[in-house]
């Protein structure tokens, strides 16, 4: 990909978080696009505090896409909600109005409650996923760093012939498409060494934004100086702390007695070096951030793992619809006030569905930090309280998925649909390393 730099601003997007300066790059561009777009921009899901009724409705819109979506034999998962009523001894989502289980299951097609095949529009293709831009021209696509991060090429895997928009932060990323900068953001969430990405975690969930697709990318990292500096001269290593992390040992191993020092992106550590002519520090960076910002190579694939992969999620203002023609994945948020087991009923909400789950993770509830428990017996306790974020293998255009949501709709306090996208079945690449060896 050439280099690529914001075609409005000409630089990167900068924070306005806390006191707004009275006119920036930023506001300047925000300003008018505001006014014009905010009031259209309407949003199936809600954030912290939405209440259940909104969300019911959202899963509503989500449910009656599943009689356009829906192949006439298909059959919820094995051991559907009967089954799961049976067994929780919750109630089922026939009781929660949401899809009419019984009809849509045990008539045949010609019965069935939803339009005939025929009164369809046209099928969905793949443009449908990622439709053009509203504005007519190329699609824009935010991302955090600069030109030569892997969040930029990740950019460039997901929306191929993109305008990437490169953000000073994650959470400028997020702005950018919510003021109509940018009409999409691609942004890391976990990498398979240095582990999830919780910063995003925390924004997906302050934003109202929408997970609509995602894409794994190799990360193979270089170890870059200024030419004609030698790894001896080197006094600290500069990169991006998740960098850092996968590199960890590999620099110990190469016997750089160095510091290590966090910043911002991998591409921003090799471009500050260039701009200051730090001939004692060396970047973490990709090999396209070594000729963007004239360093030379060290030394190549300096992951401590060959098969270093980063899963960036891509994130628009409205959500696709969810289809079942192909593998989806759905991401939910969600919170419990208390219960005993609730994590164990949730959980098994998707398994007796035999919907696979691929990830959880927790985060800290920023609203409720600590709650305090009283127990007569033994005093007063403290629990952390926790939002859940779960991935699950099935799409919201499934009946077994929105029965599953309904039931863990029981057992929440909160919930909220990040996304239900096409899972990344891109064969997986080898690393340059694992090239050369063959
Ligand atoms: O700094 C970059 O180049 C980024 O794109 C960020 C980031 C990350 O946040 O994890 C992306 C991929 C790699 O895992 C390392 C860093």
């Amino acid at each position: 990909m050439q280099p690529l730099s914001t075609p409005s601003t000409g630089t990167r997007l900068k924070s306005f978080i806390g006191p707004r300066p009275v006119q920036n790059q930023f506001t300047r561009l925000a300003a008018p696009t505001r006014c014009v777009y905010r009031p259209e921009s309407v949003h199936l899901h809600n954030a912290v505090g939405a209440s259940r009724a909104d969300w019911q409705s959202s899963c509503a819109i989500l449910a009656s896409n599943v009689f356009s979506q829906q192949q006439p034999n298909e059959k919820p998962g094995a051991g559907g909600a009967d089954h799961v009523a049976a067994v929780n001894g919750h109630k089922t989502s026939i009781d929660l109005n949401l899809v009419p289980i019984n009809k849509t299951n045990s008539q045949p097609p010609q019965q069935q409650p939803h339009a005939p095949v025929s009164q369809l529009s046209k099928p969905l293709s793949i443009t449908d996923l990622s439709p053009a831009p509203m504005h007519g021209s190329t699609l824009r696509v935010a991302y955090q760093g600069v030109p030569g991060a892997y969040s930029e090429a990740a950019a460039g895997k997901a929306y191929p012939n993109c305008d990437a928009i490169p953000c000073d932060q994650f959470e400028v990323a997020f702005q950018a498409v919510e003021l109509w900068i940018a009409d999409r953001a691609v942004l890391p969430v976990e990498n398979s060494l240095g582990g999830s990405i919780h910063r995003n975690y925390d924004l997906l969930l302050r934003h109202r934004l929408h997970i609509v697709g995602e894409v794994q990318m190799p990360v193979h990292h270089c170890l870059l100086a200024l030419p004609g500096v030698r790894k001896e001269y080197l006094t600290r290593v500069i990169s991006h702390p998740q960098a850092l992390a996968q590199c960890e040992h590999t620099l110990t191993k190469l016997g750089l007695n160095v510091a290590r020092e966090a910043v911002d992106d991998t591409a921003g550590a090799a471009e500050y070096i260039a701009a200051n002519n730090l001939r004692d520090t060396g970047a973490i960076a990709s090999a396209r951030a070594a000729d963007l910002y004239g360093m030379q190579i060290l030394a190549d694939g300096i992951q401590d793992d060959s098969s270093n992969v980063t899963r960036f999620v891509m994130l628009a203002r409205e959500p696709i619809i969810p289809r079942t023609d192909r593998p989806f994945k759905t991401s939910i948020v969600f919170a419990h006030d208390k219960g005993t087991g609730v994590l164990f009923k949730v959980l098994s909400a998707f398994a007796f569905r035999n919907i696979s789950l691929r990830k959880i993770e927790s985060r800290p509830h920023r609203k409720r930090p600590i709650r305090v428990v009283d127990d007569a017996n033994v005093g007063t306790a403290k629990h952390l309280e926790y939002m859940f974020y779960v991935d699950f293998e099935a799409s919201m255009a499934e009946v077994r998925a929105q029965n599953a949501l309904a039931e863990v709709q029981e057992f929440t306090s909160f919930l909220r649909v990040l996304g239900s996208y096409p899972m990344d079945m891109t064969p997986w690449c080898p690393s340059r390393e694992e090239e050369e060896q063959d």
